[in-house]
């Protein structure tokens, strides 16, 4: 007989999408939803979110691929600030067309729509399931649920793809396409950005054989969005993500101590650095905490899309960056796949995960 897990015997955790719908008219959460009972007064510092029109950077793609070297220097040099000041920006000009990007958002919108049942098929168990979708995060270990299903999808090196809704692997894969190219040249000018050769990165990390992931995330209204939370303060595994929305706000970026609403240019794709290129720059660009908000009026739809180096790409920061005296290593070396299980596997907090292998510098 197979052995079965304790998560196998438990009763499924319902999607939000199924509480959401059942709630209905009442206006409150149920108890299991309530962010606050375990986020920490320390970091309610946290909770207050910028008054001032603050806004992430934004990057033109366009300037990237320039032929004009002097174009090229100056998006370079923003580039380098974007991602020291703040690890996250806009990237307009990116050149992937409105309509394809308003279509993945549909199939995802599609695919949550299908019957439960449906969807239950496509539960992957395991964190490196090529297909996964659930509730919360990890509900195994969540201390309280999160007011968001989602779907994981592995689309490179080998492309995966859910077989229902019917055009959904159709659409990914020409998606999936064009944002890689996009990112690699993001990844590029980071490397010159760092002062590193221009392939430097996509040969460390092996590119080629780089992981793509999509995480499509689904956030219907709530009717206490002040307690529930869509998604808790974190940072993202990856060396790249780029984001895009269904118009709706959620995302906020915490930038000198305060939460500031991210408030994409229409048609734009949000950028973020992930930890490997915190590992890989040895701390000159880190990555960033981030966190979805719900709100009681619109569901939200939003795909982060990953960009991270090959499986088996042991990570660690870049030699040539490093000196035994001004600069010694400050992360310890690991291969991309222990990290994205041991980040997966325990509830999300925070930069927990890179923590555990930061080094004492001083
Ligand atoms: O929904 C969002 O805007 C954020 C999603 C996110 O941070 C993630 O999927 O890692
Ligand atoms: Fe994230």
């Amino acid at each position: 007989m197979a052995a079965t897990s304790l998560s196998d015997s438990l009763p499924k955790q319902k999607s939000i999408k199924a509480v959401a719908t059942e709630l209905h008219g009442l206006t409150s959460i149920p108890p299991g939803y309530n962010f606050q009972t375990i986020s920490n007064i320390v970091d309610d510092e946290a909770l207050s979110v910028s008054e001032a029109n603050e806004s992430i950077p934004t990057i033109d793609f366009s300037l990237l691929t320039s032929s004009n070297p002097e174009e090229r220097s100056k998006v370079i040099q923003d580039l380098a600030k974007a991602c020291q000041d703040w690890g996250f920006f806009m990237v307009t000009n990116h050149g992937v067309p409105e309509s394809m990007m308003k279509a993945m958002i549909e199939a995802c919108a599609a695919f949550f729509e299908l019957p439960e049942e449906e969807k239950q098929e496509f539960e992957g168990k395991h964190v490196l399931d090529p297909i996964r979708c659930g509730t919360s995060f990890n509900v195994s270990v969540d201390k309280v649920l999160f007011w968001r299903d989602f779907l994981k999808i592995f689309l490179h090196p080998h492309f995966h793809a859910p077989t229902k809704p019917s055009r959904f692997s159709e659409i990914a894969l020409e998606f999936s396409k064009r944002v890689q190219q996009v990112a690699k040249e993001i990844l590029r000018g980071i490397s010159e950005s760092l002062g590193l050769e221009l392939d430097y990165i996509d040969k460390a990390m092996n590119l080629e054989n780089g992981l793509q992931l999509m995480a499509a995330n689904l956030y219907p209204p709530c009717p206490q969005p002040e307690l529930a939370m869509g998604l808790p303060p974190h940072s993202d595994y990856g060396l790249v993500i780029l984001l895009i929305q269904n118009g709706i706000g959620g995302l906020q970026v915490k930038h000198k101590g305060k939460w500031i609403n991210v408030n994409p240019i229409p048609n734009s794709i949000i950028a973020n650095i992930g930890d490997q290129i915190e590992v890989l720059s040895n701390g000159k660009y880190k990555s960033v905490l981030h966190r979805a908000v719900v709100n009681n009026k619109d569901t939200r739809i939003s795909i982060a899309m990953s960009h991270g180096p090959a499986l088996d790409a042991v990570v660690s920061p870049a030699s040539e960056l490093l000196d035994s005296v001004s600069n010694p290593p400050a992360y310890m070396p690991m291969k991309f796949k222990e990290y994205i299980e041991d980040q997966q596997s325990r509830s999300l907090d925070g930069k927990s995960a890179l923590e555990r292998i930061r080094l004492a510098t001083s």
